[in-house]
């Protein structure tokens, strides 16, 4: 079997296209959605995928700023900049690039993001409710995971999804989404034992560890649907996944590639839940 790949590029450009249009409609009723971007420090990815965000506002009509700090900004004057945006009417969106610097406590800078404007789903109400089944803000790689999946249009209820990687940002919240779509859902991570006999279980397999080439065609079962959601730039500057692409791809049924795979995706579910938030609050101002 050679696998079918799955182009984030391509799927991305589709849903962008469509989210062009409901930023038109929205405009036309006097809402321009907005968003806040906080990058803190001078990290070259998070430069890069904060550059990467603001093209695709731009691309859908978005109206982004970015507010930029050095990374000895303290906390109480970063969580003070929040919480002007919150109050800020014309921003429905806020995100915190992450990671920050050790100093500056994720969660505290998360949890005072107001949720109603939480677009990256990380506050712990979005995550509670997203388990709980009810409307939330969905974090950005997992919704992406998940658009790309139903997109192939194949039944998610009682297939088997085995992810390896339990990070609050994508491992442990996709594994929630596939469950509110009724699948079986198996977690393994550095302490699982027998790794392979594990994943090859897996009618669903979502790899999100951060390190290059560890899985490969021994630890996919044939006609698998592989996700591989592993950015690793290798030595030579070359980026690779967590699956090794070419033996996987003659086993897996679906295999999606790095780079342009479950990347293009997470920018995206950013703008739509950035339309979605100008949709839902646009009209009111929020009261801090
Ligand atoms: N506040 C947030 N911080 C971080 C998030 C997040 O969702 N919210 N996720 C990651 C980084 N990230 C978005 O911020 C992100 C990672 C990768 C890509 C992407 O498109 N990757 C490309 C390759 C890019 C390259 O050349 O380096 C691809 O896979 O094709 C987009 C966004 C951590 N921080």
């Amino acid at each position: 079997m050679t696998a079918q790949i799955i182009s984030g590029t391509e799927l991305a450009k589709e849903k962008r296209a469509q989210l062009a249009k409901e930023v038109e409609q929205l405009k036309s009723k006097g809402i321009e959605p907005g968003l806040a971007v906080i990058l803190v420090g001078d990290n070259p990815a998070s430069h890069s995928y904060v550059k990467g965000k603001q093209k695709a506002c731009a691309e859908v009509g978005i109206r982004s700023i970015l507010l930029t700090f050095p990374d000895t900004i303290t906390e109480a004057a970063l969580l003070e900049q929040i919480k002007q945006l919150n109050a800020d009417p014309s921003i429905h969106g806020i995100l915190v690039q992450l990671p920050l610097p050790p100093h500056i406590d994720e969660l505290n800078v998360i949890e005072t993001i107001a949720p109603e404007k939480d677009v990256d789903g990380f506050h712990p109400i979005n995550i509670g409710r997203m388990m709980i089944g009810q409307k939330a803000f969905l974090p950005c790689t997992p919704y992406g995971i998940l658009f790309m999946v139903q997109s192939l249009g194949v039944e998610i209820a009682g297939k088997h999804v085995v992810v390896v990687g339990r990070s609050n940002i994508v491992g442990k919240p996709v594994g929630q989404l596939f469950l509110r779509e009724h699948a079986t859902v198996t977690y393994c991570h550095s302490k699982t034992k027998d790794l392979a006999a594990m994943t090859r279980q897996a009618d669903i397999l979502i790899v999100a560890v951060g390190r290059a080439n560890m899985i490969g065609a021994d630890h996919v079962k044939e006609g698998a649907i592989v996700i591989d959601v592993g950015v690793n730039r290798l030595e030579n500057g070359k980026l690779c996944g967590d699956v090794r692409f070419e033996e996987v791809k003659e086993v897996a049924s679906y295999l999606t590639p790095v780079p342009k795979g479950v990347g293009p995706m997470t920018i995206t579910m950013l703008l739509h839940n950035t339309v979605e938030a100008a949709r839902e609050y646009g009209h009111q101002q929020v009261q801090r």
